[in-house]
Formats: structure tokens, sequence, C-alpha cells
């Protein structure tokens, strides 16, 4: 049966909430930097001939014709791409929100129109000649990956020590427990510092989040204001071989914290003994994981010295032993490496606007999968904005009720840094306190949530 969600999405219709500083601001210098991305490739290739170069031009002017209509607040036209498969559910649902009169950039659910704007974006790739397998956002993932590079060194270092000489164990004790909420807790503020935020955060707020420090860590403890962690410590520590999924997010140093965290649950626990990895299929929110990116990680842990300009041998190291477990199938992603962006495949679902209480309706082959996982870690903003329909909750609201049909599926865990309007799960003294003492909590990226489900 359809699920009908309860209450409204959020939207740029309310001029106080993120989403509309998100439409007015964020977008438009997404497309720019897209734009500026496409001009760069066609003025470095001095072998390019006239017809590439006129291809890129062209992808330009769809570009701004995107921004134009947009900062008009026009309506969304169906989208055209001769590749994507999910183009049919973007037109299906922009004919219903057509019937309700929001159409356009400022009236659709947010949701709805920042997916729709990247896979817009992704069809003049996917419809040029000389441009389909580009990502506009690679530079930027890569650069913004070396420049974490002090927490990159720190993390690499405590896992080489972790790791040499221990034995996977089969039982669990007190320090299995300790260093298990450690590493979730790394894993977690891995999230706070996607490359679609930094719009708003500066140099110095981004190597505070990235702080991976005992003390680091035990300040950012407080910082959890809805924690599931003890509900999930009960069930996992039950658990002994089979796999946990990894419904990954952003490229560079959170997919190398998610590495970091998976090599620990397989080497150091008993609760899996191998980790499934699910990237995207399209360039995604400026800096999602693409399944071509991890190997990029490896090699540019492998060459540690030409990426980062310094020498790190548990660097190195971590790259190697990383490799290994990829070609052991230890670590696997479900894309190959060299997919072609935007083919149809059973990832398709992660790119299509729809919640995932309609995971069970629009993606059942995927419950099933993730039927046979011991878990499944949602990471990061857009997962949680999904997660929960993306939804006006009250905060209070349980996070079992915001997941609707999806609540029971499967064991999956939320591990979030808040960047967006909703959130749910919250105590009332706590969602009381937050508002008056931090009003910009739901979107500061400062603070965070562990939900958890089974
Ligand atoms: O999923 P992520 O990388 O944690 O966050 C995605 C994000 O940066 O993009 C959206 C705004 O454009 C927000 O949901 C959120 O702030």
């Amino acid at each position: 049966m359809t699920y009908t969600l309860p209450v409204p999405q959020t939207s740029p219709k309310d001029k106080n909430s993120f989403a509309y500083a998100s439409v007015v601001r964020r977008w438009p210098s997404i497309i720019t930097n897209v734009i500026d991305a496409v001009y760069q490739s066609n003025a470095l290739d001095k072998d390019a001939s006239a017809e590439k170069l006129d291809d890129g031009k062209a992808i330009i002017q769809s570009l701004s014709k995107l921004r134009h209509e947009m900062g008009r607040d026009q309506a969304l036209p169906p989208i055209t791409d001769n590749d994507a498969a999910s183009v049919n559910t973007y037109n299906a649902q922009l004919a219903e929100l057509e019937k309700a009169g929001d159409n356009t950039w400022f009236t659709a659910p947010w949701l709805y129109a920042e997916c729709y704007m990247y896979t817009r974006i992704r069809s003049y790739f996917s419809n040029s000649k000389f441009f389909q397998q580009f990502d506009p956002f690679k530079k930027s993932k890569d650069d913004t990956f070396k420049s974490s590079k002090v927490s990159v060194f720190q993390l690499a270092k405590a896992q080489e020590q972790l790791i040499s000489g221990t034995t996977k164990p089969t039982h669990v004790d007190d320090s299995i427990e300790i260093m298990f909420l450690e590493m979730l807790q790394m894993c977690l503020w891995g999230n706070a510092t996607d490359l679609s935020l930094l719009v708003d955060l500066d140099y110095a707020d981004v190597q505070k989040l990235q702080a991976v420090g005992k003390k680091a860590l035990e300040e950012s403890f407080q910082k959890i204001i809805r924690n599931d962690i003890p509900q999930l410590w009960k069930y996992i520590s039950t658990k002994r071989g089979g796999r946990i999924d990894f419904v990954l997010d952003n490229a560079g140093y959170e997919l190398f914290t998610d590495f970091i965290l998976a090599d620990y649950i397989v080497n150091c626990t008993p609760f899996a003994d191998s980790i499934v990895f699910h990237p995207k299929t399209i360039p995604w929110f400026v800096s999602d994981v693409l399944p071509a990116d991890a190997p990029a990680l490896l090699e540019q842990l492998l060459d540690a010295k030409a990426f980062f300009g310094e020498e790190c041998a548990e660097v190195v190291a971590l790259g190697q032993r990383w490799s290994k477990m990829f070609e052991q199938g230890v670590f696997k992603m479900s894309l190959p490496a060299d997919y072609k962006l935007g083919s149809p495949s059973p990832s398709d679902f992660w790119c299509t606007a729809y919640s995932y209480p309609q995971m069970p309706e629009q993606a059942p082959e995927l419950v099933s999968d993730f039927k046979q996982s011991n878990l499944v870690i949602f990471k990061g903003d857009l997962n949680y904005r999904k997660l929960t329909s993306d939804a006006l909750w009250d905060p209070t609201t349980p996070f079992q009720t915001a997941l609707g049909p999806l609540a029971g599926q499967f064991p999956l865990l939320s591990l979030r840094t808040n960047k967006a309007d909703v959130i749910v799960g919250l105590e009332k003294e706590v969602a009381e306190r937050m508002e008056k003492d931090h009003p910009d909590y739901r979107i500061s990226g400062k603070f965070a949530v562990v939900s958890f489900d089974m």
C-alpha cells in the first residue's frame, strides 16, 4: 500500500527555513562551481577538438539557464536524459506536484527539488558527447581530502597501532565496547564536513570538527543529542560473522573514516566478517561517493607523499591493507569501479527523490538484500532526511514513527550530524533546551544524532 506521510515535508515556501536559505544561496553557488569545473576542463585540455570545446560550452549554457530559472522561481520542466532510468520517476512525481501547484523551485518540497537539481545537472553531461563520465565535483573532493591531512595521519597512526598484532576476537569484553563506541563517534563526526556545507563554514570550523583526539571525542560526545548506542550495543554484541552494510555519504575524509570503522569491525570485533559499501550512481550532493572514488582514495593513500605532500608509513600501510581487503572480498562496493555513471543498476534508488519509507514499495529488492545484513549503517544528513521523509515532525516524534513502513524491516543505524531542518527522537527537555540555548542546532553541523531501529 502506498505510504501517506502524515506531516508536510520541509519546503522553501517557509522563508525562515534552512530550505529557503539553501535554495536562495547554496544552490546557485553549487551550479556556478559546476560551470567552473567544465570551463576548467576545457581550458586545461590543450588538445581538445573544436567539437569537444563546443560540447563543454553547450553544457555551460544549459547550466546558466538552469541557474537563471531557479533565480526566477520558474516551473521545473520534465528532465530529459538519454540514459538514466530514474528520470521517469522524477517526471511522474513532477506531474503530481504540478497538480498541486507546487512545481516551481521555491514551492516544490526541498528534498524533491534538490534531488531534481542534481539529476537535471547530470542530464546535461549524460546527453553530451565528451563529458558523459565527467564528475564535476572530483577536484573539490580531492582538494578537501588533502586539507584533512592532519586528521588522516593521526587516525592512520592510531589504527595501525590498534590493528597490528590483533587477532579477531570470538567473544566480547569491555575493551571492545569502549573502542566500538569511540569508533562510531569518529565515523559520525567524519560526516560533519561535507563539501556542500563548506559554503557556510570556515577552515578553522572544519579543523575543529575533524579533531579526533580523546579529549575532542569526549567533548563531542556531549553534542550527540539523541544517542541510541546503548540499544545498538545490546543488539550488535550478540552478532557473530555475516556482513554489515554502509549506505555511504561523502567521498574523501568521510569515506576514509568509514573505512576505518569497517576495518575495525571486521578485524577487531566478531560482529561481521565482511562489509558492503553502497555508493551513488551519479554526481550527487557535491561530495557523495561515486564508485570510482573508492579506488581513487586507495591510490591516494598508497602514494601519500605525492597526494598529501608528506611521507606517512601508516597511511601507506592502510592503503595496502584495505586494497587487499577489497581483493579478498572482505570489503566490497555494491557497484564496480568502472561502473558507467547513470547506467541502470540495482542502486538506482539512491539517486531518486524517494524517501526511505518508500523503499519497501519502490525498491523491494534492496529491502530483501538488507534483511541479509547484520546492520545497515546510513551515513550523513541526506540519508537521515530521506529516512525521516525530510518532514516537519515534532522533534519528540519517535524515530520509528518517522521511518513509517521501513521501521522493523532490517536493523538500521543512522549516524548524522545535523545539517537540515528535520529532527526526531528528542526528549522534550532536550528539544526545549536546544531551541533556547542553540537555536541553530538543527542546521549548524555542530550537533548530531545516532538513531537505531531493528
Ligand atoms: O548528506 P550530507 O553530506 O551529510 O549533507 C548534505 C547537505 O550538505 O546537503 C543538504 C543541503 O544542500 C543538507 O541536507 C546537508 O546539509
